[in-house]
């Protein structure tokens, strides 16, 4: 393809004709070869634009930068906004595409939901497919990209090989960095939904207004013309304020929850295993066995019921399917149960309010104490961590600070933040040494939470050249713990 018809294509103007072939996209200059595009973007770490020489050197025939970056010896393809500029010329290039692709924001429970809508699609008798936390996954496997929202050059790639493999559908999980960072664009999303807004990332983002702006992004710009918003109606100010958005926008608007417009929430019934759950769709009154516990893992069902209905599917078909969902791997996944008999669950809450929702799904199973394992995340958002360790005192029986990837921090430090919050909290920061301590201590009518790794399989540490990631899996370490 000639980058001059790319250029076209995507509405941007070139300084010169582009009469010549581009053979790829790169934001990397170590992973530019000859005939690539080049993105140079002023990043969080370095300066891209340091690496255009480099960029050049190795073959780059034309570099996306801001006009103020200085590129010789290739098209500089000036853009006051070069992540989105270059995202737009990539998406022309990668093609084919899935046809039908939606995506999800949101605090907590993105990966649940595309997931689940993957599930659902699939029940549907589609060939789907999903990216987000847990990788690229499709019915045969899951490959990770290391990232949640994977840089536009990975994510169009990968989108471009899975409707190679004649996938059809894909959900795909869009972080508040992927969306500011334009990691994920240029293709038609005809659906994308809000899940909710709690404290998160406050490193990145300046406050909760500069967050919730970037997830907002994907209602105002992401989506496609005249597609749709599926919204959690339950989360106060800030659903409506997503749906307001919506509307502003000219979207249709699919509204979800016990204050949803399209999937009522009329009530649910906690069970053994899973859940009941009474809803009104389109004036009539149905019951949907969910096999999965928790108010949190039925509102991101439901969300999911809603992508997979605003994508064409049969309601009838769709809330059938929700009966046999699989459980997502690391979200209340059951890992163990110990000598005594106490259930032992693993979960991916690492915000306060994940926290809040996984302890609170616990809570009706729970006849004796529920015993909470938790840390957080080094060289990430400090002030959730107080917050995580005041939720976990307050609705917890018994609660253990430990390290959950410490990253370039000193653990120690990060767990005294946390039991500022938590004076009443346990520390033991060996994670291995604690989660052994929580199963051994579980008598039969308790329920042991080992929250903040869920899916996870390595404890990082250390940062840059230094970083370490140790092999561990909260499961395998319950299941041993518990003599398993
Ligand atoms: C803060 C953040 O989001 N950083 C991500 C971002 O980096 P950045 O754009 O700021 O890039 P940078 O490292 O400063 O480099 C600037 C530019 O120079 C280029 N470069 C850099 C070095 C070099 O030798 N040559 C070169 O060309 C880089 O490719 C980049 O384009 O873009 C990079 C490429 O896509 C990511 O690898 C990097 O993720 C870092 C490692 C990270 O830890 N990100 C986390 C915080 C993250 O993104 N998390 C979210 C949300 C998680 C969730 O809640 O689910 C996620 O989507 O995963
Ligand atoms: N709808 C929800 N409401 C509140 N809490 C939730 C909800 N969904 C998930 N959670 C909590 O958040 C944790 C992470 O869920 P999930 O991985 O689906 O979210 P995510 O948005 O993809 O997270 P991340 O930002 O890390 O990618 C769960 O293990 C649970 O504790
Ligand atoms: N995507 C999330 C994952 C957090 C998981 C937790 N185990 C941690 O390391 O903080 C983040 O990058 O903030
Ligand atoms: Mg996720």
């Amino acid at each position: 393809m000639k980058l001059g018809a790319i250029a076209q294509a995507a509405g941007i103007a070139l300084p010169s004709g582009g009469e010549f072939p581009v053979t790829g996209f790169a934001i990397d200059n170590r992973k530019v070869a000859q005939g690539c595009v080049f993105g140079a973007f002023q990043g969080t770490a370095v300066n891209g634009e340091d690496f255009i020489p480099a960029a050049v050197q190795a073959g780059a025939v034309a570099v996306v930068a801001r006009p103020e970056a200085r590129v010789d010896g290739a098209v500089h393809i000036a853009d006051a906004n070069p992540r989105r500029a270059f995202a737009r010329l990539a998406a022309r290039f990668f093609t084919p595409v899935p046809e039908t692709v939606v995506a999800v924001t949101g605090t907590n429970g993105k990966t649940s939901c595309v997931e689940m809508t993957r599930q659902i699609w699939r029940m549907c008798g589609h060939r789907a497919a999903s990216i987000g936390t847990l990788g690229v996954t499709t019915s045969d496997e899951s490959v990770s990209t290391g990232l949640t929202t994977p840089d536009i050059v990975t994510f169009l790639a990968n989108m471009t090989g899975l409707a190679r493999e004649g996938v059809t559908h894909v959900a795909y999980e869009a972080s508040s960095h992927g969306l500011s960072q334009f990691r994920n664009e240029g293709l038609r999303v005809k659906a994308g939904a809000f899940t909710n807004l709690s404290r998160d990332h406050l490193d990145y983002h300046k406050d909760m207004e500069d967050y919730f702006a970037a997830k907002m992004r994907l209602l105002s710009e992401v989506v496609e013309d005249g597609g749709t918003a599926v919204v959690w109606a339950d989360d106060g100010e800030w659903s409506a304020r997503a749906s307001e958005q919506a509307l502003v926008r000219g979207l249709s608007l699919f509204t979800v929850g016990e204050k949803g417009d399209q999937i009522r929430l009329l009530a649910r019934q906690p069970g053994q295993l899973g859940q009941v759950l009474e809803i009104e769709f389109e004036g009539t009154a149905r019951k949907i066995n969910l096999p999965l516990i928790g108010a949190y893992q039925a509102a991101n069902a439901l969300v999911s019921a809603g992508l997979a209905i605003a994508t064409g599917e049969e309601p009838v078909r769709v809330f059938d399917a929700l009966s046999r969902l699989q459980p997502v791997r690391g979200r209340l996944e059951r890992a163990a149960i110990n000598r005594a008999g106490a259930p032992v669950y693993v979960d991916y809450a690492h915000t306060p309010d994940a926290l809040e929702a996984a302890i609170a799904a616990l809570r009706p199973h729970v006849a004796g104490r529920l015993i909470v394992v938790f840390g957080a995340g080094g060289d990430r958002d400090a002030g959730k961590r107080p917050e995580m360790g005041r939720v976990t005192t307050e609705q917890a029986d018994i609660a253990i600070v430990t390290d959950d990837n410490p990253r370039g921090e000193d653990p120690a430090e990060i767990r005294r933040q946390i039991l500022a919050g938590a004076p009443s909290a346990r520390e033991t920061g060996d994670r291995r040494a604690a989660i052994t301590a929580a199963v051994a201590e579980a008598g039969k009518d308790d329920i042991v939470l080992i929250a903040g790794k869920g899916h996870e399989q390595g404890q990082i540490i250390g940062r840059g050249a230094e970083c370490r990631v140790l092999p561990f899996d909260d499961v395998t370490v319950a299941r041993e713990a518990a003599g398993q």
